[in-house]
């Protein structure tokens, strides 16, 4: 019998489990010269992850003063798409202490679940390149759920895709670890206890985010969530 006070934690993908910075910067990158934007460099590109690739190449474009028009954005939207879909694990790796950390939870029975606001085909492809797929119970991407009344995506911020892990894995005992404003929010807004991952690419100072606890490397979560409880 586990003391673990959590039967299930959901975590985020980009900054938190995968360090997907250097191929985000590519694929953002590359629709920018397309549309003849000057480069982001890549230090700039973390502060603009978190709420998935369509939130990040606004972000890029509106800081450059750029058109937001539906038909100057789209074309760069689908270029990034699909030069993403075609290079998104090239420098892609877990975190360290990440897979010994997941190793650890699962022989304590506990449940793992992604939530992101990445594409789910995206992240599914990139875990399943990666080795990592089989280690969750559910894969809940930005486009999952579908839309809201507004047309937006139900994802974080909103609760829902929180909620949805927590019914897919079958619990109330459910904690949620992520690296940005939007990770801390949902968790927020499904009222489930959140780690901040204070080494990914938090779009405020890690402690401002709001979150119960603070990691500066994954093989901190576990004490981090026994401290929660
Ligand atoms: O790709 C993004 O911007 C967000 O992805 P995340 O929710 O896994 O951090
Ligand atoms: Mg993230």
């Amino acid at each position: 019998m586990s003391d673990f006070p959590f039967a299930a934690i959901g975590l985020d993908l980009d900054g938190t489990l995968l360090d997907t910075k250097a191929d985000l910067a590519a694929a953002v990158n590359h629709a920018l010269a397309e549309g003849g934007y000057r480069q982001v460099p890549s230090e700039e590109v973390e502060g603009l992850i978190g709420g998935g690739a369509k939130v990040m190449l606004a972000r890029a474009i509106e800081a450059q003063g750029g058109s937001m028009a539906e038909e100057d954005f789209r074309p760069l939207y689908k270029t990034l798409l699909r030069y993403y879909s075609d290079h998104n694990a090239v420098h892609t790796a877990p975190f360290p202490g990440v897979v010994d950390t997941l190793d650890r939870l699962a022989a304590m029975n506990v449940k793992l679940a992604v939530v992101t606001n990445k594409f789910e085909s995206f992240a599914a492809e990139i875990l399943a390149t990666l080795g990592l797929m089989e280690r969750f119970v559910t894969l809940i991407g930005g486009d999952s759920l579908g839309k809201d009344a507004d047309g937006n995506f139900r994802a974080k911020p909103a609760a829902d895709p929180i909620h949805a892990a927590m019914e897919r894995c079958d619990t109330q005992r459910f904690a949620f670890v992520g690296d940005s404003s939007y990770d801390v929010l949902a968790a927020r807004a499904a009222g489930v206890p959140v780690v901040a991952a204070g080494y990914g690419y938090c779009d405020k100072p890690a402690q401002e985010l709001g979150a119960d606890a603070i990691i500066g490397r994954f093989d901190g979560l576990i004490p981090a969530l026994r401290g929660l409880a």
